[in-house]
């Protein structure tokens, strides 16, 4: 027997000897032929709603139930003040250095040692990305802050001089890379004042400093339910909290020999790759490409009032897209949609779903620049004036967010919207030829990254065939005559006062 072997039947024994239950029809499968590692699989039929495996919550690990948190009598909380990453990384740091001591000493020797996640590809590995956004979200620097603001001072604090020398800034990375894939945020029924809205999914790159209390939930290792594998497509298993246990269920009939899988969020396989080192083939369920706003600037910029030069261009496309991420118009209308139109990307998804956030932003700069062309010397003249050039937005914004409210859109607006993801495919160059394989196998970093691509550019080439299906295409002549309607109204009102 390997000793992946022997880790795996230790934890099996571990996890059969602790839990309330664990059905009979499943096993720890050895699944590093296909580049899976450990997964867990049906060794029989098992119907819809089996409970899989049941346990109690004293199983898991998390602030609460770790040592760090009983080392010293004031640890829980020193370590509530903490936020989640902080927290867990920490507690599941001293529960390592505990070794053969930890009460999860067979769960820690399942745990991986090299990780295939962004954070630890090199920069010439992570140029294979170019030009995915995910680039911007890898969050080593962040880490790197992280591991300085916690390590030793904290650590000492904590009472344990010993974790600080553990937890040098390689063994930091793999800690926070295991918590980054493996951990679940467990519900907390010792936090009543729950606000869902304000989880914050991603608060390792926020960096927020708020503290355990009140997030209602807590972040943590949970053995046997993080030995199954996710899949978007295929997923049949769901893990819910109970006030005492937590319970691992079938969500659908599953036949011997198939997988058991859960879903780790609703993710592209971007994402799926920054996390967790893998991709989904031939995609993710949850794929989308992102369109940035520099691409839809390039693109006006680019198409527009060429008889301009391209600095009084840049500065215009500025101001108008400032205006509308300030407008109050907006602000008062879309409240629920807190932080605006204006986005730095604008997610677009595998089924030509396009956020409603960026057909508005199009239709409003198409609005503006169809208007400007149709006379070069007014729109000159705005271009001077920041009042009159706010008026004139203004009621763009008004007329774009009442026509896109009765299901219609220019044509103009979708010829707009079709160069910008033009214009974003044309940045992938190659990429877009790569064939992806039709089984996953073992995958090198390359062909993941190129699969990664792949699916962003299908993103952008849906939109390309099919939006927008759901709106009324109408000319632009018609609502470009009811926006210089008011122009040709105010510049008469002026020519009156001057006569005047
Ligand atoms: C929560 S763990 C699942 C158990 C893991 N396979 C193991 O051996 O410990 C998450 C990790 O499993 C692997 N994984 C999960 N789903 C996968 C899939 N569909 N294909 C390939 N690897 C997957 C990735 O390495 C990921 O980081």
């Amino acid at each position: 027997m390997d000793s992946f072997s022997k880790s795996t039947s230790g934890f099996d024994h571990w996890v059969r000897n602790h839990y309330q239950h664990v059905d009979e029809n499943i096993e720890i499968a050895d699944l590093r032929s296909s580049g899976e590692g450990r997964a867990l699989r049906a060794t029989g039929d098992i119907k819809k709603d089996t409970v899989l495996f049941r346990l109690a919550r004293d199983h898991i690990i998390n602030v609460r139930t770790a040592a760090l948190g009983k080392l010293k009598l004031s640890n829980i909380e020193v370590l509530e003040s903490l936020n989640q990453w902080e927290a867990l990384i920490l507690c599941l740091g001293y529960e390592m250095l505990l070794g053969e001591e930890s009460q999860w000493s067979s769960y820690l020797q399942v745990l991986p040692e090299k990780f295939n996640s962004l954070m630890f590809w090199s920069d010439d590995e992570l140029a294979m990305l170019k030009p995915s956004n995910v680039l911007t979200r890898i969050g080593r620097d962040q880490a790197e802050r992280m591991h300085a603001r916690l390590v030793p001072d904290m650590c000492v604090r904590l009472g344990s001089q010993k974790l600080a020398d553990f937890l040098t800034l390689e063994k930091f990375h793999m800690v926070a890379s295991i918590i980054m894939s493996y951990s679940f945020d467990v519900d907390d029924p010792e936090d009543d004042d729950v606000d869902e809205e304000e989880e914050e999914v991603n608060e390792f790159l926020a960096e927020e400093h708020d503290g355990l209390k009140f997030d209602g939930y807590l972040k943590s290792m949970v053995p046997l339910a993080d030995t199954l594998n996710s899949n978007t497509n295929l997923v049949n298993a769901n893990l819910s909290y109970e006030n005492d246990v937590l319970v691992m269920t079938a969500t659908k009939d599953i036949k011997k020999g198939e997988q058991i899988f859960n879903i780790y969020g609703e993710l592209p396989n971007s994402e799926i790759l920054r996390k967790y080192g893998y991709v989904e083939v031939p995609a993710s369920k949850y794929d989308f490409a992102e369109l940035s706003l520099s691409v839809i600037k390039q693109t006006f910029v680019g198409k527009y009032l060429s008889q301009f030069d391209n600095e009084v261009r840049e500065s215009l496309f500025d101001k108008v897209v400032a205006f509308v991420g300030e407008s109050e118009y907006l602000e008062e209308t879309l409240e629920d949609q807190e932080g605006g139109i204006v986005l730095d990307a604008y997610e677009v998804f595998n089924d030509a779903d396009v956020l409603p956030e960026l057909v508005l932003l199009i239709q409003i700069l198409t609005t503006v620049y169809e208007s400007f062309e149709s006379d070069a010397k007014w729109a000159k003249k705005l271009t001077k004036s920041r009042s009159e050039l706010d008026a004139f937005v203004n009621r763009c914004i008004l007329k774009s967010f009442q026509l896109l409210e009765k299901t219609m859109i220019t044509k103009n607006c979708v010829i707009n919207l079709h160069q910008c993801v033009q214009q974003r495919i044309a940045e992938y160059g190659e990429a877009k030829n790569y064939e992806i394989p039709e089984t996953a196998g073992e995958l090198s970093r390359s062909q993941m990254a190129a699969i990664v691509l792949k699916c962003e550019i299908v993103c952008l080439q849906t939109v390309l065939q099919k939006f927008p299906a759901k709106l009324e295409q109408i000319d632009d002549s018609k609502l470009l005559k009811n926006v210089l309607k008011r122009k040709s109204d105010s510049e008469e009102k002026k020519s009156k006062k001057r006569k005047a």
